[in-house]
């Protein structure tokens, strides 16, 4: 059982999406086990040849290949094309052999051949094995959606998208038995070799994995099954400067740095701490173990916490690891300060994906995690070593620990702006909001309100506004807390804009009819604004006069978003004319749901209306303005990440607004019964 109550399933009862794969496991796992495997060996043969140079030059070759190794990455869309033109089978098993042949060239190279210089030759083998593996990775992409497209009995796609999620788990999670592998590998070689030639053994060894994994696709019965995968360029996404969710570029910088500038430097540090390749692959199983860890309990993690104050709390966590890795010169610990930096990028990276779900944080983390690669390396030599002296001890301050440190710094600057921009919980205390959710409850603040405002209340209703772009759910939100608040006795009054009157139903179906067209902006604004003010002197301020919940469908803040920022008009001068339409009437609370624009466009599945036909970055401006608007009175707004379940999103929004509701029992009545009634969640 979950602390939820809901029951998980076994992980040894088959999974949907296991049958389905079933065939193309052993190639899968083989090749992704191959693929994670060139990082460790092609790195560690980069330090062993440069074992006697200075700690520049040695951190510097690590660096290269490592660089080498993620260039292509940025290509991904090309390879992706490429890859679609190929019969799938040849891609799988040439890109194998390909990957096979040139693992064993290092060695060859290094043994045989003095025309060439083995590290530039081990860099090359980096770019091109990187190359081969972003063929394979197009290939098995397009059989994998193959296999989704075609399972039997999945009308509404749920084991297709257990099928895709599977194929991830094979493909990631080999990255840590190629750690593991990596250390049992060294450790044999270091008990049955001599001299440079130890880091030979896992090159070789990554050369059998590859032809293992060439033969079992090349001896797959039956057809090899496609579909259409897709690319998204990392760059274009990073180019395009609309949209984005503010403060999420902060936390994917933060979450990315600690673990390649870990990565860029793992080999020259475990060094100077006096390990060898045991303990470089120790250190590189405790880092992606913990990411895959991370990455897979992330969405379940403190469930009643707020997911964007989680994802900032784990780049901080995350860069306090890295810190204890940068500063504590024992192995042990800093191997697991690596697992828990692991940890924690894998749990914010997991959050971050839900908090913006388009390629945007993806390209984002692919460019950090250059940046850093390349930065890391020639920061730990210039740097070098330093020895402090305290007193009678000594400090040795190292190079590489100084860039480890120096990146810990840069995340946790990161992960407070991140912390600060993604806050949807602004004024509750993080403290016991994080206290209540490791209990597993949500934290509810006590409010002490100024007599004033609570005879304020008393003698009027409660106006609670729900706020956000197209598709984020307001309906369905302001629906469900309709129904809670009427379980619980309150008169509710559900309204919508525009069209809540019988004016205003026309002034609706004008203002979104697609035919409407030529409307100036200034004239859009108008027409909204007498709907509004008829709405407020028929509806809303009578309900709220005799002591009414009114909740309502967009207010105000959606005339300041889309006639403001999305029409780029003066936001100010919107305001005064919609004070003067509703007579200064401001909601208690505004429900602001945040989703991606793209994602909330696509939950729509009526034709797009005149407002929902406007272009990609019309809508990226008004999101911007509603969070905006929803900053600056932080009081009075509850911003909630609307990517999530349904059922989530209205707990949260129940808990809020709980906090604004007056005792639905007349005073009468308890003077009779002397009990106040309970709330309860449904
Ligand atoms: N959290 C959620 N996750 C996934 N789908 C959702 C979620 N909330 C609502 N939906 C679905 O998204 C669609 C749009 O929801 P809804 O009508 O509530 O949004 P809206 O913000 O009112 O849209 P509009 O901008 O058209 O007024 C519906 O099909 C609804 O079932
Ligand atoms: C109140 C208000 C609304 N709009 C826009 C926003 C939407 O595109 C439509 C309303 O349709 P929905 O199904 O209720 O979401 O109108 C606006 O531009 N300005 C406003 O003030």
């Amino acid at each position: 059982m979950t602390r939820t109550g809901v029951t998980r399933p076994r992980s040894a009862e088959p999974q949907p999406g296991d049958e389905p794969l079933r065939r193309l496991r052993p190639p899968l796992s083989l090749s992704s086990l191959g693929h994670w495997l060139t990082v460790p060996a092609l790195t560690a043969m980069a330090a062993t040849l440069t074992r006697d140079d200075a700690l520049a030059t040695r951190a510097q070759s690590v660096g290269l290949v490592l660089v080498a190794w993620l260039l292509p990455v940025l290509l991904a869309p090309v390879f992706g094309t490429a890859a679609a033109r190929l019969d799938r089978r040849i891609a799988l098993v040439a890109a194998d052999a390909l990957r096979a042949f040139l693992m064993l060239s290092v060695p060859v190279v290094d043994l045989l051949v003095t025309a060439v210089n083995p590290v530039l030759w081990t860099a090359i083998v980096a770019v091109l094995v990187s190359c081969a593996g972003m063929v394979w990775s197009a290939a098995a992409a397009s059989a994998v959606e193959g296999v989704a497209a075609g399972v039997a009995d999945d009308e509404d796609g749920t084991v297709g998208r257990a099928v895709r999620r599977r194929a991830l788990r094979l493909v990631f999670g080999t990255a840590p038995l190629a750690a593991l592998a990596f250390v049992l590998l060294a450790l044999l070689a270091d008990a049955l070799l001599g001299g440079a030639d130890r880091v030979h053994l896992v090159l070789y060894a990554t050369a059998v994995v590859f032809g293992a994994a060439g033969a079992a696709t090349a001896m797959l019965g039956g057809g090899l099954p496609g579909g259409e995968a897709e690319f998204p360029a990392p760059v274009a996404a990073l180019l395009r400067r609309e949209g984005g969710v503010p403060g999420l570029p902060a936390a994917v910088v933060g979450t990315v740095l600690p673990v390649a500038a870990l990565l860029a430097v793992a080999r020259v540090h475990v060094r100077v701490l006096g390990g060898g390749d045991p303990g470089y692959g120790a250190l590189l199983l405790g880092l992606t173990a913990g990411l895959a860890y991370g990455v897979f309990a992330g969405p379940r993690l403190l469930a009643p916490l707020s997911r964007r104050r989680l994802l900032g709390l784990a780049v901080v966590a995350g860069a306090v690891a890295l810190l204890v890795a940068a500063l504590v010169t024992n192995l042990v610990v800093v191997v697991v300060a690596a697992a828990l930096t692991g940890v924690c990028a894998g749990v914010a990276w997991a959050t971050a994906a839900a908090v913006d779900d388009t390629p945007r944080p993806r390209a984002l983390a692919l460019v950090a995690a250059l940046v850093a690669v390349v930065a890391a390396p020639p920061l730990a030599g210039i740097l070098g070593d330093r020895r402090l002296g305290l007193g009678d001890a000594a400090y040795t301050f190292t190079g590489s620990g100084a860039a480890l440190l120096a990146a810990a710094v840069l995340a946790l600057v990161a992960g407070a702006v991140a912390h600060r921009r993604l806050d949807d919980r602004r004024g509750v205390p993080l403290r016991p909001d994080l206290a209540a959710a490791l209990r597993g409850e949500r934290y509810v603040p006590p409010r002490e309100e100024p007599a004033e405002e609570q005879r304020a209340r008393t003698e009027r209703g409660v106006f609670i506004a729900f706020e956000g772009g197209e598709g984020a759910g307001k309906t369905t939100q302001s629906r469900l807390a309709a129904i809670w608040l009427r379980d619980h006795g309150y008169e509710v009054v559900t309204t919508r804009e525009p069209g809540a009157t019988k004016t205003g139903m026309r002034l609706r179906a004008l203002l979104l009819d697609k035919e409407t067209t030529g409307l100036s902006s200034r004239a859009e604004t108008l027409l909204y604004a007498a709907d509004r003010a008829d709405h407020v002197a028929n509806v809303i301020r009578p309900a709220l006069e005799r002591g009414a919940i009114v909740v309502s469908d967009r207010y105000v803040d959606s005339s300041l978003a889309y006639q403001g920022y999305g029409r780029e008009q003066d936001v100010e001068e919107i305001a005064a004319v919609n004070a003067w339409a509703t007579q200064g009437l401001v909601p208690d609370l505004t429900v602001l749901l945040e989703v991606p624009a793209e994602t909330g466009l696509n939950r729509l599945s009526e034709p797009a209306d005149r407002l929902e036909s406007e272009p990609r970055a019309f809508h990226d401006r008004v999101l911007r303005g509603f969070r905006e608007l929803a900053e600056a009175h932080p009081e009075r707004y509850l911003i909630v990440d609307a990517s999530r379940p349904q059922q989530e999103i209205r707990r949260e929004i129940q808990d809020r607004i709980r906090e604004i509701l007056p005792d639905p029992v007349p005073a009468a009545a308890e003077d009779i019964t002397s009990t106040f009634p309970a709330i309860t969640d449904v």
